[in-house]
């Protein structure tokens, strides 16, 4: 039986996700609280290699559905060595990114259908969903020029992608946003990091006195 809790982050590109995880994860963490902080797509040995060739630049001629494949076999491998591991030992898994950045990115923004990609994530996770998942809503135009004004030299093959794409991604959000209401809770990101640090807390403690 899983007795841990599975809380992710999700958003466009730059709103701020990783930089709030980490503080989270660690006031947590000092707070007495079991965390284990991972991300998508990455997370353990296997999926950190398809992460470098998933994102790698020169790789401007993926097919869509490949792309939708090595999201998925990445999420299989994670879950599999480190998410259900964790969650079978009790922990907060916080983790950046999952499900709904497929759906949106390669189901929605790319195209592909949300039907076939929720399919094939279906096989690599069988039930295992977050408890939780916080979204992280800011226009992509804020968002990018974060990206580029900060770490420029990180700027990925995803994060290259036109503004339409970017566009699209948080239209996307936005729709699962209303079909999961009671899974999916927005913070606005375009707002200082304390304060969208103490909204998203705040998210994750009142899940976590109810359990
Ligand atoms: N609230 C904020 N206000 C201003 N700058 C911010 C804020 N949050 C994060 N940043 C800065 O914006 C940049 C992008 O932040 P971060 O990497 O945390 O975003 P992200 O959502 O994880 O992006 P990605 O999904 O592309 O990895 C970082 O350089 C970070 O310092
Ligand atoms: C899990 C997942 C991610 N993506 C995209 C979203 C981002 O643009 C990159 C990951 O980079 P980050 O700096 O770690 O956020 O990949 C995606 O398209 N589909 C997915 O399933």
């Amino acid at each position: 039986m899983v007795k841990g809790t599975f809380i992710t982050v999700e958003g466009p590109d730059g709103a701020g996700k990783t930089t709030v995880l980490n503080i989270i994860a660690e006031e947590l963490a000092a707070e007495g609280y079991p965390i284990v902080q991972t991300r998508e797509p990455g997370g353990s040995p296997i999926a950190e290699k398809i992460r470098q060739i998933v994102l790698d630049k020169k790789h401007t001629e993926m097919d869509p559905r490949t792309e939708a494949l090595l999201y998925a076999a990445a999420r299989r491998q994670h879950l599999i060595e480190k998410i259900i591991p964790a969650l079978e030992k009790g922990n907060i898994v916080l983790c950046d990114r999952f499900i709904d950045a497929s759906i949106v990115y390669q189901g929605f923004a790319r195209k592909i259908g949300i039907d076939e990609v929720l399919k094939i994530n279906r096989f690599a996770i069988e039930n295992t969903m977050p408890d939780l998942t916080i979204y992280f809503d800011i226009e992509p135009k804020i968002g990018l020029e974060r990206i580029q004004k900060h770490r420029q030299g990180e700027m990925n093959r995803l994060d290259l992608e036109t503004m339409e794409f970017h566009k699209m991604v948080r239209e996307g959000y936005l729709q699962l946003l209303d079909r999961f209401p009671d899974r999916i809770k927005k913070v606005m990101a375009d707002r200082p990091i304390e304060e969208v640090k103490t909204e998203a807390k705040k998210l994750i403690l009142s899940l976590l006195v109810k359990r």
